[in-house]
């Protein structure tokens, strides 16, 4: 059955795919924002109100008023459940490693009780938190308001810099440890599965850039540690107006160096269409970040190596997700060549100057 399922999905991806072609396409991938008409999942494991009324009872959050299955979900099974009291999300697991779930336990709770705006896990009355349900672990939050922005404005990168750069600097002292699973090791590793599914110039772009990564990382030393959000991208945050009301999805969360977290962020929420940067958003995030965290010498040298090096990891765990190891259900993939073209324009412009931020 499941083989069935991965042979549709992995035709119907292969239709999708010209990542390696020239020619101009209409894309028809998630952006991970806009298309919720498409073929995302809703849930993957569905709850009946009586079961999810029966768990709610083990926690101090009113009773059971109605359930609603989160349409824009795309690893988990999410769930908005209202009771008499307040609102709540209800996340079953559907991938990923079991063990790995008190880490991100861990994380909320701790980013919740520095007051950064994550949705802390709500601890049953015998003060659990991971519980199982349908079988699978599940997890219940306090929902969080606001909506995902699809083209952030100045004010909402000045509160998301401002924000990354509170939880660094909490997160420094973070005592959980889970190594970064998509860092420079793992580029080495895994760049060798998708090649042959590349032009040989795409295929000696990503060589080249992963040798060289691995020497401009080994003329420094360590650079500043913390946990990281690791995927902290435009549809991992909610804002209510210019109000970040909140972050969520840690399940890519880990430890490591802090300025990958936020290279993935500007290539998010400061790229243009073509992939170059747009200097007011970089500006203002960055500005908003360093002055929460000023960045340290080798940081600043290792800026625009960053920048790449972050590129190149979601160009390759789409390329991934797309050619290797598509899912079994019927989910949308996310665009690969969206970040070929953002690291393709840093290769050719480089990083902006980072902006100087008086102490
Ligand atoms: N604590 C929360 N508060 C409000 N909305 C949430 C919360 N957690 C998840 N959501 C909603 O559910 C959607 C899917 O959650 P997410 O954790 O991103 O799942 P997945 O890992 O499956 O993508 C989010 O895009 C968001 O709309
Ligand atoms: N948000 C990512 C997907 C998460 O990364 P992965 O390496 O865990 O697949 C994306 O936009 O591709």
């Amino acid at each position: 059955m499941i083989r069935v399922a991965q042979a549709a999905c992995r035709a119907k991806l292969d239709s999708l795919i010209t990542t390696t072609l020239p020619t101009e396409r209409p894309s028809r991938y998630n952006n991970g924002l806009s298309n919720l008409g498409e073929t995302l999942m809703a849930v993957f494991t569905p709850l009946s109100d009586a079961q999810v009324a029966a768990f709610l009872e083990k926690f101090d959050v009113g009773s059971f008023v109605s359930l609603k299955g989160v349409a824009n979900g795309t690893e988990n099974s999410t769930f908005f459940v209202t009771t008499d009291r307040r609102e709540l999300v209800l996340t079953l697991f559907e991938q990923g490693e079991h063990a790995e779930l008190p880490f991100f336990v861990e994380l909320l709770d701790y980013l919740d009780e520095h007051r950064l705006p994550v949705p802390g896990t709500i601890h049953d009355r015998e003060g659990i938190a991971l519980h199982s349900l349908e079988g699978k672990p599940a997890l219940l939050f306090p929902r969080l308001p606001g909506r995902h922005p699809e083209a952030p404005n100045v004010a909402q990168c000045h509160a998301l810099g401002d924000t990354l750069g509170h939880l660094h600097v909490v997160s420094k002292r973070f005592p959980g440890h889970r190594p970064n699973p998509r860092d420079l090791n793992w580029l080495q590793v895994m760049h060798h599965k998708v090649l042959s599914y590349l032009s040989p110039a795409d295929q000696t772009l990503m060589k080249d850039e992963v040798d060289d990564f691995e020497s401009a990382f080994m003329r420094h030393g360590e650079l500043p540690q913390g946990a990281l959000h690791g995927d902290l991208f435009r549809d991992n945050t909610l804002f209510e107006g210019d109000q970040l009301g909140g972050i969520i999805d840690f399940y890519n969360g880990c430890t490591g160096d802090l300025l990958f977290d936020l290279a993935i962020v500007i290539n998010d929420w400061a790229s243009n269409d073509d992939g170059t940067l747009n200097a007011e958003r970089y500006n203002t995030l960055l500005s908003a970040y360093l002055a929460r965290r000023p960045l340290t010498a080798d940081e600043r040298e290792l800026w625009p190596t960053m920048l790449r090096m972050t590129a190149l990891r979601y160009w390759l765990s789409r390329l991934l997700v797309v050619y290797v190891d598509p899912p079994a259900h019927d989910l949308t993939p996310h665009d690969p060549e969206r970040f070929r073209t953002i690291l393709t324009a840093r290769i050719a412009h480089g990083a902006l100057p980072l902006p100087e931020v008086s102490a």
